[in-house]
């Protein structure tokens, strides 16, 4: 019956996976016990079914990996095919990008390069503009050091003046107190002259008078010496005569010889009496002129010890006149060479106010450099906007960046609860002061008087403050707009360049446009800004970029009080102008012009410009 009955369907044996397979091969043939071989046997059989199972689950499962991996061949000969083709067209690609990466390397190099180059310049730049800053600041530190000591050398240089003026004065005063005393000198040297000439013949006449003296008194004593021996022979006569006479009785033979005799000798002593008498005479006569010779000697003799004592005053006199003209004389050669130390000095001072000048002179070239390579640095087109505070019947929304790269530069508006942000070069907020608007532009002022063509003009609706900052309100200081401002600046500049030797000229004009139509503001006539004559002003463009309006009024201005009065006048005009155009009238734009001419004799130079608002 077990034989003849079918075996019971068998459940088929499924394996889910390698774990199934692993668990089959590691299943173990056991019995009951050692003998039971049947029992094993079955196991053995089922085992072996299980394993031919498994053989045919491994073989289908073969099967379907042949085939899955048929397929999975084809696809990977299609992924191949299309990895080939990605691969050509990624090798298109790579080489693209070699030669992209070729060109891109050359490009960074190549712009590495400018790169270092630009780095190189800007380097260059902060290093040149740290150098030129350096400089600037040193060679203003040397201008004012040199204005100083251009002021002291000055100072110096007047005192000096003065000194020498002063000396010069003494010395004049000396050398002709010199001429007088030497005058005195000669006058008193040829009246020293005259009195020993007049002593000398005061003496000769002494002399003489002296000698004829003498000679009278030899007269005289030889007169005497004659009325002596006559007296002796008068009395030997009378002695004879007595003789005679007592002989006469005795000898009257010899009376009458005796009587002759004594008639001859009566003649004779006669004769002698006469004689004697003449000599009385001659001696009286001699004795007064021997008297008024000797009163005269004497009134002489006191003249001539005058003149002793007159020239012994006049020599003491000369003496201390040569002693006084000795000193004046020192004096002289000391202020002479006092003098000529102060010319040397002064000679040594101009040569350093000339180097001085000089140098003045380079520092300002090299200012104008600086000053302009600053500007130039800072951007030769600037936009500034001016915020003004809010009137009272207005009302909006403005705020600042205040972080960022726009503090400072930045403005944000709300408009419709959106907010719009602008940025400018520098943005004035609303408490921004005149001033602080025209400290700004101040330098751009500077560049007109060194010879650039500076224009600084304001835009912006009706009532948003152009005419507030251009032209302020000129009568009071802090409300001055940046026009008056900067044509106080040019006008103190211009005159402190006037020490470097510039001397400037300049020429203001003023015009409004309104409605395309031109108006010279700077009329005398009325009727020639009002009246269709203002058709006549065409506006010209030269070949050296300069732009001139013909037929326009140009007035020449000494001083900020000459162009302030023509602003008033212009200020006028426009008002007039707006009188009878009504609401108009703020839509007109309002050009005022200042043509600077300069010349520097000492450098020779020449410049023109002009600042146009
Ligand atoms: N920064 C400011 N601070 C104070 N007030 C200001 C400022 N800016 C303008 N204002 C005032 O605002 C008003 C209008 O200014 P302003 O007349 O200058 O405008 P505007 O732009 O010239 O106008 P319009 O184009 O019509 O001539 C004036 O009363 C002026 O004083």
């Amino acid at each position: 019956q077990n034989a003849a009955a079918p075996p019971p369907a068998e459940a088929p044996i499924e394996f889910a996976g390698r774990e199934d397979v692993d668990a089959l091969l590691n299943e173990k043939i056991k019995g009951k016990n050692k003998m039971d071989y049947k029992g094993k046997s079955e196991q053995m059989i089922e085992y072996i079914k299980k394993l031919r199972a498994c053989i045919k689950w491994l073989l289908e499962r073969e099967d379907a990996n042949l085939a899955e991996i048929g397929k999975l061949n084809g696809l990977i000969d299609a992924a191949d095919k299309h990895h080939a083709e990605i691969v050509s067209q990624l090798e298109c690609k790579i080489q693209e990008s070699v030669a992209m990466k070729e060109e891109l390397q050359k490009q960074y190099a190549s712009l590495g390069e400018s790169l270092k180059k630009v780095e190189a310049e800007q380097m260059e730049c902060l290093r040149s503009y740290g150098d030129e800053k350096e400089a600037r600041i040193a060679a203003e530190s040397s201008r004012n050091e040199l204005s100083e000591e251009l002021n002291r050398v000055k100072l110096e240089q007047k005192r000096l003046n003065d000194q020498i003026k002063m000396l010069q004065d003494t010395n004049k005063r000396l050398q002709e107190y010199n001429t007088s005393l030497q005058q005195y000198n000669c006058n008193l040297q040829a009246d020293a002259t005259k009195n020993a000439e007049t002593i000398d013949k005061l003496q000769k006449e002494k002399n003489t008078m002296v000698e004829t003296m003498n000679g009278l008194k030899d007269h005289s004593n030889s007169v005497k010496l004659q009325l002596e021996m006559a007296k002796s022979s008068q009395s030997e006569a009378l002695k004879q005569k007595n003789n005679l006479l007592s002989e006469v009785e005795a000898l009257r033979g010899e009376l009458h010889q005796v009587r002759d005799d004594r008639d001859h000798k009566s003649a004779e002593i006669n004769s002698l009496l006469s004689d004697l008498g003449v000599y009385k005479e001659l001696t009286g006569k001699s004795s007064s002129e021997l008297e008024n010779v000797m009163i005269r000697c004497d009134a002489l003799e006191e003249t001539c010890s005058n003149q002793t004592e007159k020239i012994k005053t006049l020599q003491i006199q000369l003496a201390s006149a040569n002693e006084k003209l000795k000193r004046s004389n020192l004096t002289t050669m000391e202020t002479m060479s006092e003098y000529e130390s102060q010319k040397r000095m002064l000679e040594d001072l101009q040569l350093r106010l000339t180097e001085a000048e000089q140098k003045i002179v380079d520092g300002e070239k090299l200012r104008k450099k600086l000053h302009n390579t600053i500007l130039e640095l800072k951007g030769n087109i600037r936009v500034f906007c001016r915020v003004r505070p809010l009137l009272s019947n207005e009302s909006g929304a403005v705020s600042y960046p205040n972080n960022g790269e726009n503090i400072g530069r930045g403005v944000e508006l709300m408009h419709n609860t959106q907010s719009y942000s602008f940025a400018f070069d520098k943005v004035f907020d609303h408490s921004a002061s005149q001033e602080d608007v025209f400290t700004e532009i101040s330098q751009l002022v500077q560049s007109a008087l060194d010879g650039y063509k500076v224009c600084i003009f304001a835009y912006g609706q009706t009532g948003s403050g152009k005419t507030h900052t251009m032209m302020g309100n000129p009568e009071f200081n802090d409300q001055k707009g940046l026009i008056p401002r900067s044509l106080e600046q040019i006008f103190q500049t211009s005159q402190c360049l006037m020490s470097q030797g510039w001397k400037y000229k300049m020429q203001a004009s003023m015009l409004e446009i309104y409605n395309e139509t031109i108006r010279d503001l700077l009329a005398t006539s009325r009727t020639s800004i009002q009246d269709g004559a203002a058709s006549k002003y065409n506006i010209k463009h030269d070949a050296n970029g300069n732009t001139q309006v013909s037929d326009l009024t140009i007035v020449d201005v000494r001083s900020i009080n000459e162009v302030s009065s023509l602003l008033k006048r212009a200020a006028q005009s426009r008002s007039v102008g707006k009188t009878q155009m009504n609401e108009e009238s703020s839509r007109s734009h309002c050009v005022f012009t200042l043509r600077i001419f300069g010349v520097n004799e000492v450098c020779n130079l020449l410049l023109t410009s002009s600042i146009h608002a």
